[in-house]
Formats: structure tokens, sequence, C-alpha cells
């Protein structure tokens, strides 16, 4: 068997800094249960555009489609608000997203018993909390044309533009199908359909396909509404598909629930390749949290768990995959807190690579 392989793209800000944990991951695999990765490292984001003046460079766009997954930490960072929107580090991993295709973002909100106490909400209303958000995530607004500023009368006007096809909405809509048939078996679509065409059509198709999945229930909700009852009682979701935008909001309400956005992966993935598996890519749901970077603060936890889902998803090991989510829960029940999982008042942090090594021991332990 060939050795699976593995683009990492750690990026800007904390990116770096929770990579750096996931590489100790890779490394004890490799070490401790004979799962050996050939690793590649490379550049996107703002550390792209400082070195070659594009935040993706062609030859890193054809090694991601080329491996078997790519792993990637966040971009972007204030020095690169000025920027042409075409250079803007965001605009990096924009491009990978839509060349790879990978249009079924995957973004598990899960509470961990330890934590429940510390989410903004009560407790009873997260414990236990498993919920899986679905958005797409290859079209919609942030790809739309005509987009632009642009001169009007004596003012400049921002344009974007919302615009989905049946056939975009259908094959995301298959894949949060499929996702609840091995889960609950229940599924709300999230649209504005009161408002927005493509909200009207996305509800058809997505009511369309679900025929082909008699045993899921199906609901369907505005996505403002959505939003208030995910801080209501998230526990009476299990899947949720919706678009690009609304998904984007949403999973970082979701995160929320879950404690802290440090918390939360997600698994980006497309159509099969030869090989069976999807082309993927997994990456944290935060971003690069410039207000914490290079003080060893961030919280791994979200890029270690986007690793978890690489190994269930792109290589196979859904037995490791389980492994390391439990390492993770055995850590956080005994106390290890990174800072944003402290609030205001909280004391005596663990630092990045503290938190990185506890998971390594907790790993150790699981022998
Ligand atoms: N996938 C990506 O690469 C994303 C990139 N971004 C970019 O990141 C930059 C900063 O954006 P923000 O809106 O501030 O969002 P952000 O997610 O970077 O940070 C929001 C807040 O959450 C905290 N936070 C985020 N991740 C954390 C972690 N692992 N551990 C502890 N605390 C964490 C930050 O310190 C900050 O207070 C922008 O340039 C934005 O465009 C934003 C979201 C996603
Ligand atoms: C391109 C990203 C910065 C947009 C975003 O916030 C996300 O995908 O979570
Ligand atoms: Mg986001």
């Amino acid at each position: 068997m060939t050795t699976p392989s593995l683009l990492i793209l750690p990026g800007d800000g904390i990116g770096p800094e929770v990579m750096a944990e996931v590489r100790k991951v890779i490394d004890w695999y490799g070490a401790k249960r004979d799962l050996a990765f050939d690793v590649s490292e490379d550049l996107v984001g703002g550390c792209a555009y400082d070195k070659h003046g594009t935040p993706l460079h062609d030859d890193t766009m054809a090694k991601a489609q080329e491996v078997d997954a790519v792993l990637l930490g966040a971009v972007g960072g204030p020095q690169y608000d000025s920027l042409d929107f075409s250079l803007k580090p965001e605009r990096g991993l924009l491009r990978l997203r839509k060349e790879m295709d990978l249009f079924a973002n995957l973004r598990p909100a899960q509470c961990f018993d330890a934590l429940a106490d510390f989410s903004s909400l009560k407790k009873d209303v997260v414990a236990g909390l498993d919920i899986m958000i679905v958005r797409e995530l290859t079209s919609g607004i942030y790809f739309g044309e005509p987009r632009g500023i642009i001169e009007e009368g004596n003012e400049r006007v921002g344009i974007n533009t919302q615009r989905y096809t049946e056939s975009e909405i259908d094959r995301v809509a298959r894949n949060a199908f499929e996702l609840a048939m091995r889960r609950n078996k229940k599924l709300c679509s999230m649209e504005k359909a009161n408002v927005m065409e493509s909200g009207v059509l996305w509800r058809e198709v997505v009511t369309e396909v679900g025929k082909d999945y008699p045993e899921v229930e199906l609901s369907h909700m505005y996505a403002d509404a959505g939003a208030m009852q995910l801080c209501r009682w998230p526990k009476q979701f299990d899947v949720i598909v919706t678009d690009n935008l609304f998904g984007d909001l949403l999973s970082d309400a979701a995160a929320m629930l879950t404690g802290s956005l440090g918390m939360l992966p997600s698994a980006s993935l497309g159509a099969p390749m030869a090989n069976g598996r999807p082309k993927a890519m997994y990456e944290p749901v935060h971003g690069s949290a410039p207000d914490i970077a290079g003080q060893g603060k961030a919280n791994p936890i979200a890029c270690v768990l986007s690793f978890a889902m690489a190994l269930r998803y792109s290589f196979d090991q859904g037995e490791e995959a389980t492994r390391l989510e439990k390492a993770i829960e055995k850590v956080l029940a005994d106390g290890y807190r990174t800072a944003d999982l402290l609030g205001e008042e909280g004391k005596d942090p663990v630092s990045t690579s503290q938190m990185g090594d506890a998971i390594i021991a907790a790993l150790d332990a699981s022998l």
C-alpha cells in the first residue's frame, strides 16, 4: 500500500502555532500506530503573498490537487487589509476550495462534557450536544458574479451576487441526507425563501432530493429563525444543511455552544477521486486570530480535531479518529484549558504547546 499523502498549509497568525501541535500528533501516529503519512508543507495566505506576491502560488494549487488530503491552519491578518481583493490572503483559501471543488463543508459542533459549564448558554441546553452543519462551500454569494465596487451617479455601490444552480443545491443536499442517514435521520434545511429567490429554489431542490431519502425527517427553517433556534434549543437539530453565507455565520454561532471557536473543526469534501475517497481539505473553523497570534495562547484543539476528521473521511481510520477524539476528551476532563476555555477571570491557562503535549500523553495512555 502506498503511503497516504498530506499537504500541510499552516498559513498566517495562529495557523502555524496550532499546526505545530498537529505535526506532533501526525508524528505520534507514525511512531506508535505504524500509520505514516507522506507530509509536505507549503504557503497559503499572507505568507504566500509576502514570498510570491500571490496568496496561492500555482505550484501549491497543483500540489493540493494531487495529494490525498490538505490540512490548512488559517489565513489573514490586518497587515493585508488594504490589498486589492484578488491579492488578499482569504482569496488563496477560496481558490483552494473552488478549484478542488470542495462543495460540502462539514462543521460538527459537539459539546464535550468537561466544557458544558463553560458555554455561554446554560448547561442543560448544551450538555451532550452533537450536531453537524453542512455548509455549501463553492458557490453562493462568496463567488457569484457580478461583484465589485462600482461608481453610480455620484456615489460608490458595493455588489455581491447570491447565485445557486439546481445541481449545486442537489449535490450538497445529497451529501447532507447521506450524513443524516448515518446519524439520527433528521435534516433541517435553512435558507430565506421568504425574501430570496435562491432560497425558494434551495427549498424546492432539497425537498425533491428528500424523496430519495424517505427515512430522513426533513424540515425547513428560515435562516434567521434557525440562528435563534440554535441558541434557544440546539439539541432539536441533528444535521443542518445551508448555503455558503448562512453556513459561515451559523457555524461560528454554533462554536459558542461548544465553549470556544478554538474547538470547532471542519472537513471540506468534494467528489470522489480515483481511490474512492473524496477530494478533501481539513481546517479549523476559526481564523488567524491576530489578537493572540505569537503569544502561545491559541487553542490547537480545532486543528487537531480537523486531523481526526481527515483520519475518518480521507484515510479510512475511523477507530484512530475516535482514539484522538477520546484523547482530547480526556485532556479536557483532566482540566487542561487554554485561555479561551477559561473566560475573563480565568487563571493558569496552559499554552498551545502544553495542550499539544497533553494530547500526546493522552494518546500514549490510550495504548
Ligand atoms: N479559515 C480561515 O482561514 C479564516 C480566516 N479568517 C481571517 O482571520 C482573520 C481574523 O478574523 P476574525 O474575525 O478575528 O476571526 P478569528 O476566528 O480569527 O478570531 C475570532 C476570535 O476568536 C478567537 N480565536 C479564534 N481561534 C482561536 C483559537 N484557536 N484559540 C483561541 N482563541 C481563538 C480570536 O482570538 C478572536 O478573539 C481575518 O483576516 C479573517 O479574514 C477568518 C475566518 C476563517
Ligand atoms: C474565506 C474565509 C475567511 C471565510 C470564512 O470566514 C470561513 O470560511 O469560515
Ligand atoms: Mg467563517
